[in-house]
């Protein structure tokens, strides 16, 4: 039997995500791993440009579970192309704003996301036109690159997803981590077979004094959950 979802939704929003994810995986499926150019390079956005390659569903699922365990509201997403995670940040975003609501903890719900393809952004807010104002509300795209659009406005960041180009990454963490509340969180996907692509933001993280601690955890791919102290 399948183990239960953590997530709190209608059976048709679950089966909208598991639709997005399983077209995500078909296009993964057709795409040549090995032979591809080095990413940041403009070959690899133009093979990129019509991929979801979504988050994988379990790990979209873990974060969702500890954002309404961490109770964050304010959320960055470095990496959004289609939207797929960012529904999932959304939808915790938006249920702990209406746990907090009235209370002296009370926040608005805001996820950050960040996607530098017109075209990738143009998708993904079809795809949220189909989750509901509740989860679309929450949400603050930011179409460019995410260089220069996580330059302003962040608030107090709860929670951070690295999903992104791995050169991007620790570029999008220093952008961040001036607006990290104590305890806010980062995950990293891909980082253990990705991690020669990681190398600096490991050194960053793992340098003496640093206000950062890590663990690598046993997803596919490895993904790390980075605490900022
Ligand atoms: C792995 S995908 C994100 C997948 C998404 N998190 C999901 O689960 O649906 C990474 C995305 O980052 C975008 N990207 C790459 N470099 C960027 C940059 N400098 N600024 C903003 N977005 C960028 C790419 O176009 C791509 O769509």
């Amino acid at each position: 039997m399948a183990p239960p979802t953590p997530l709190t939704a209608t059976p048709h929003l679950l089966a909208f995500l598991q639709d997005l994810h399983s077209k995500s995986l078909n296009q993964e499926s057709k795409i040549e791993w090995n032979s591809l150019p080095g990413q940041t390079t403009n070959e690899f956005d133009n093979i990129m440009r019509d991929k979801f390659i979504a988050l994988d569903q379990d790990k979209c699922e873990l974060i969702y579970h500890m954002l309404r365990s961490i109770n964050a509201t304010t959320i960055v997403e470095a990496g959004t192309s289609f939207g797929v995670s960012t529904i999932y940040l959304a939808l915790a975003a938006a249920q702990n704003a209406a746990r907090g609501a009235g209370t002296s903890t009370s926040s608005t719900g805001r996820v950050v996301a960040t996607e530098k393809e017109p075209s990738k952004a143009a998708e993904a807010q079809k795809n949220w036109q189909q989750v509901g104002e509740e989860i679309q509300g929450v949400i603050d795209l930011r179409i460019g690159d995410l260089r220069e659009t996580l330059g302003k406005d962040l608030g107090t960041v709860d929670f951070l997803l690295l999903d992104i180009w791995t050169p991007l990454a620790l570029p999008a963490l220093k952008l961040v981590e001036p607006h990290f509340r104590p305890g806010a969180m980062v995950i990293a996907d891909n980082t253990v077979k990705a991690a020669a692509g990681y190398a600096e933001l490991f050194a960053y993280v793992d340098a003496p004094g640093s206000q950062f601690r890590r663990v690598t955890m046993p997803y596919a791919g490895g993904l790390d959950m980075i605490v900022y102290q």
